[in-house]
């Protein structure tokens, strides 16, 4: 389910007029999407993606349109965001925020190594990204895990509770040390990036981006991309080269990749532990499975002994 607001072209035509878009020819409902409704807009100006963002409000929405706005501006591959004829990069429709960026051709890629290379080169030139936007704190590091471990603690069973204590644990000392910050994106799944013929065309998704070690978003999408693999088996090695070509790894990073995959894999055990028990109270919620991510960390864990 991904049209949780049912849109008319009656509703989506005045509003296309305030974007200074004159003429809706066609709309269609997008399938794939888990939280948000997303719509495929064809008009007289082209192709676009109007989303009405379901789970946050518009002053969460803002500083993550602002910042999609300046990389797109910057010529990395990020969807256009189409500005309001008041300049607001988000506006209201049917109650809820809502926004128009390009839609890009492409769909999830195939993992070979030439994808995860690409990826890892889009990493690399985000992160070298010195952008003149109010920064966005970091949203799931250190102080969000204590808070859900926390919480977590008190409701699994004990074998996943010492899971948690261990792998917390083994990652603190992550986060005493002072990491290269940048622009991250946070969530770099496949999902997330739209290949056509071969190419990275666009990264979506943004709004789990943030100003974070650069480190904790190359560990997200290593593991994302290849799981549990090994730093050198060949598709990290494609990731890391391709992240390489644009920005080197310093020392203290290159030793501390592996903890950080540990600590990403944590993170994604503990939102999707709360996305499930979100789902529990609505069934048009996509659950993602905690286990696959308890699994990974566990993988990780013996990997790096
Ligand atoms: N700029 C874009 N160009 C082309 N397709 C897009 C674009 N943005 C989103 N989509 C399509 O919409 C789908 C859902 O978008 P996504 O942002 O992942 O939604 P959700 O956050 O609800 O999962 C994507 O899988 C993709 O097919
Ligand atoms: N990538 C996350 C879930 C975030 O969902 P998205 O549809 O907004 O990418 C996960 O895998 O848990």
């Amino acid at each position: 389910m991904s049209v949780f607001t049912p849109l008319t072209p009656a509703q989506i035509q005045p509003w296309l007029k305030a974007q200074g878009i004159t003429e809706l020819i066609n709309m269609r409902g997008i399938a794939a999407g888990t939280v948000n409704t997303n719509y495929w807009l064809t008009t007289n100006v082209g192709e676009w993606i109007l989303t009405l963002v379901e789970d946050r409000p518009a002053a969460a929405v803002t500083p993550v349109m602002e910042l999609m706005a300046a990389l797109a501006d910057a010529g990395l591959k990020v969807p256009g965001v189409q500005r309001s004829l008041n300049g607001d990069v988000v506006t209201e429709l049917a109650n809820k925020p809502a926004t128009l960026v390009t839609a890009l051709p492409g769909r999830q890629p195939d993992i070979d190594q030439d994808s995860c290379a690409q990826m890892g080169a889009f990493l690399g030139q985000l992160h070298q990204q010195c952008l003149d936007i109010a920064p966005i704190p970091m949203n799931f590091g250190p102080a969000w895990q204590a808070d859900r471990m926390a919480h977590w603690r008190q409701r699994l069973p004990s074998e996943k509770t010492q899971h948690l204590d261990i792998s917390w644990a083994r990652i603190q000392p992550l986060w005493q040390q002072e990491l290269p910050m940048a622009w991250t994106h946070g969530d770099l799944f496949p999902d997330n990036a739209l290949y056509a013929d071969g190419q990275l065309s666009t990264v979506i998704d943004w709004y789990f981006a943030s100003w974070a070690p650069c480190l904790w978003d190359l560990a997200v999408a290593v593991n994302a991309w290849c799981g549990a693999r090994a730093e050198h088996d060949p598709l990290v090695v494609a990731v890391l080269s391709g992240y390489g070509q644009q920005r080197a790894l310093t020392a203290a990073e290159q030793a501390a990749f592996p903890r950080m995959r540990e600590a990403a894999a944590l993170r994604f055990w503990l939102s999707r532990l709360d996305a499930a028990a979100l789902a529990q109270q609505s069934s048009e919620i996509t659950v993602k499975s905690p286990d696959e991510q308890e699994n990974m960390l566990l993988d990780l864990q013996h990997l790096h002994g």
